[in-house]
């Protein structure tokens, strides 16, 4: 020990050097060589004893190649270095990273399963340049973000869906340097403190995950961090946030993927997935923990699975910020309003539409419940609304006769003769739809039969196959044209080029939450209210129909072109920030004073804090906001 409090006192100078005894452990700033603070390393010899000092702390070690150790930093490194919670939970050794490395030296990317890149819409164009912009956004931010917001239509598809599916699915193996940060199970207790090796001061917007459910692939564990890292890039780029002041996070509470679980590399907590009081006193300890340091952060969760999705929500919908994947509702009522115009109907005629939606999770449910609320507001009775929707999971039809029916999908249980565990195609048969909405993530649904026959009922027939990533949605567009005749209104989750049919021309449109969250998330957390309630995800939802040009109507497009997703999601904040002061949520006191000038100074207000990088200043970015908070 003498020795390394000897060469830590050569590297630091004196008059610098805390030593506790000799207790090397407790020394911050130290860094072991060799990986482990135990092992042996093959030179070392009784003389040499080879230790470093560094000098800086957290994010700086990871970013310092003379000192970074990726995630082979043992436990108590991570502790010492300010490091918990900015690397993956598993500790490697350095015997994995080698392995790691050479198989990468040997075969570059060609380990990635070609089936997988092919079946998932996604081509290995896509994936090279998600492995680009990725390196590009690791090395400058501020290049990469100009990049993303001038080419925000080509780029989208790479570093959102699809393309962020395959690299979820992938993400241990395409691993280079940490991005965001890491909550476990085994940080019980730990996590009020690990929130402050975050390095960045002020968060605005909070992405979280617990991997269960990441988009439609299902559990992918820690390697589902992959998608609020796509999520927040488009918090960015569509919604002007700071990338300065934006958090990714993962909480691994293991996974009970057991191929991800059996994979050499995977870098979460291999175990199975933890549930009940276990899971929600972490979750909750990762709420109390991020919200204390930034109590005006906006919260999302993202791709929980429907077994914890539901519940919460509602726990912390009434104290904190907070939104989730049935937030996609907004979008989809956005588009219905959009494929009404297309049709030559007026927003009225959503009363008169009949769903059959395939999916009753947390996106499903969200959806039906909100189109439900538009009819309310058309005219209907609430009753009469739930009766225009049979929704479908994988048990088939839903009816009043299923037993154990949660509570969200019990208002849209068929409380008519309907057969319960009716199938798909039998629904769509009897139930003569108007549209079709799929959020199963299950793949091909709405087969040529089913096309056909909503060919067969509707003019203009609406299907809107919103599972992702591409791979998972329920049909392509050329499969909806071709078997409704070209006279589809299309819209998907991910994107889909138009199509030619007969020499006409039929538009694809991407229904997805992207349209909404990025502006939702901006108004939500500008209007300082600390909720996101259903009347502002409505106003942001009937923003988006505003949006369409009549050019875009024509061509039968049901969303505003998305190369103006700043302008698009501009409004979106603004119409979500009216409906936060018209609900009393409107608590912050300069964008009261803009509202009450006019619209055009509230939007103003909004722009002037977006983010455009023009010049790099990470920090202090907004000084009008931080004026008012
Ligand atoms: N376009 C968009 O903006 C969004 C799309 N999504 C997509 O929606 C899908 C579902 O997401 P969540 O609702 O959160 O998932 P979830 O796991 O909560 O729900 C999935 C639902 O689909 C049902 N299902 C599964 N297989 C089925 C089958 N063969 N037939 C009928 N129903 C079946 C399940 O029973 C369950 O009710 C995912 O693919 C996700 O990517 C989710 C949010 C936003
Ligand atoms: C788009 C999205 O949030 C999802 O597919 O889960
Ligand atoms: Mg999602």
């Amino acid at each position: 020990m003498l020795q390394a409090q000897r060469a830590a006192r050569r590297v630091l100078g004196r008059g610098r050097l805390t030593l506790a005894g000799t207790n090397i452990v407790g020394l911050e700033g130290l860094v072991c060589r060799p990986y482990s603070d135990t092992a042996s390393f093959p030179y070392e010899t009784k003389e040499t004893l080879d230790i470093s000092v560094a000098r800086s702390r957290g994010v700086d070690v990871l970013h310092d190649p003379v000192f970074n150790k990726g995630t082979a930093h043992p436990l108590v490194e991570r502790e010492r270095l300010g490091l918990r919670g900015l690397l993956p939970p598993r500790v490697l050794s350095m015997e994995q990273q080698k392995a790691r490395a050479m198989d990468r030296y040997w075969h570059g990317q060609d380990y990635i399963d070609p089936s997988q890149i092919e079946s998932g819409g996604v081509t290995h164009e896509h994936t090279r340049k998600w492995l680009y912009l990725q390196e590009l956004q690791d090395r400058n931010e501020t290049l990469f973000y100009r990049l993303l917001c001038e080419n925000f239509v080509e780029m989208a598809p790479i570093i959102y869906t699809p393309t962020v599916g395959w690299a979820c699915m992938n993400y241990h193996k395409l691993y280079r340097r940490p991005r965001g940060m890491y909550f476990s199970a085994n940080d019980r207790g730990e996590m009020a403190s690990m929130v402050w090796n975050w390095p960045h001061e002020n968060v605005d917007a909070i992405v979280v995950t617990d991997g269960s459910r990441i988009l439609g692939l299902g559990d992918l564990g820690a390697n589902g961090l992959g998608i609020p890292v796509g999520k927040l890039d488009l918090y960015v780029g569509a919604g002007g946030f700071n990338p300065g002041r934006v958090l990714p996070c993962v909480i691994d509470v293991g996974t009970n993927n057991e191929l991800l679980r059996n994979e050499p590399w995977y870098m979460g907590l291999k175990q199975p997935r933890l549930h009940g009081d276990s899971y929600y006193e972490i979750i909750d300890e990762f709420v109390h923990a991020v919200m204390g340091r930034w109590p005006k952060a906006v919260l999302q969760f993202e791709d929980f699975n429907i077994e914890h999705a539901a519940p919460l929500l509602e726990r912390y919908r009434y104290s904190h910020c907070v939104f989730n994947d049935d937030g996609t509702a907004a979008t989809a009522v956005g588009g219905l309003y959009g494929a009404m115009a297309v049709a030559g109907k007026p927003p009225s005629a959503l009363a008169d539409q009949k769903f059959v939606v395939l999916g009753a999770g947390s996106a499903g449910m969200g959806v039906v419940s909100m189109i439900a609320q538009g009819m309310v507001k058309q005219g209907l009775s609430p009753e009469e609304a739930s009766s225009r929707f049979h929704v479908l999971d994988h048990h088939g039809h839903i009816t009043h006769k299923r037993p154990n029916l949660e509570p969200h999908v019990r208002p849209f249980a068929r409380k008519d003769d309907s057969p319960e565990g009716e199938p798909f195609l039998e629904v769509v048969r009897r139930v003569k739809p108007t549209a079709l909405i799929g959020l199963a993530g299950a793949g091909r649904l709405f087969t040529p039969d089913v096309l056909k026959l909503m060919a067969q009922y509707n003019e203009r027939p609406i299907i809107m196959p919103m599972s992702n990533p591409t791979s998972k949605m329920e049909c392509t567009h050329e499969d909806a044209q071709k078997y409704c005749e070209g006279r589809a209104i299309f819209a998907s989750g991910s994107p889909q080029p138009d199509v030619q049919l007969n020499g006409k021309l039929c538009a694809a449109s991407q229904a997805n939450n992207m349209y909404i969250f990025p502006g939702l998330a901006m108004g939500a957390y500008l209007a300082r209210g600390n909720i996101v309630t259903d009347g502002m995800l409505m106003a942001a939802a009937e923003s988006l129909a505003d949006m369409i040009t009549p050019q875009e109507l024509a061509a039968g497009r049901v969303y505003p072109n998305m190369n103006k997703i700043r302008d698009i999601s501009l409004n979106v904040a603004l119409e979500t920030m009216k409906a936060a002061a018209e609900e009393g949520h409107l608590h912050n006191p300069h964008a009261m004073r803009e509202l009450s000038r006019g619209d055009d100074h509230l939007r103003r207000y909004i722009q002037k804090h977006m983010y455009t990088n023009l010049t790099l200043k990470p920090e202090g970015y907004f000084p009008c906001l931080n004026n008012s908070s």
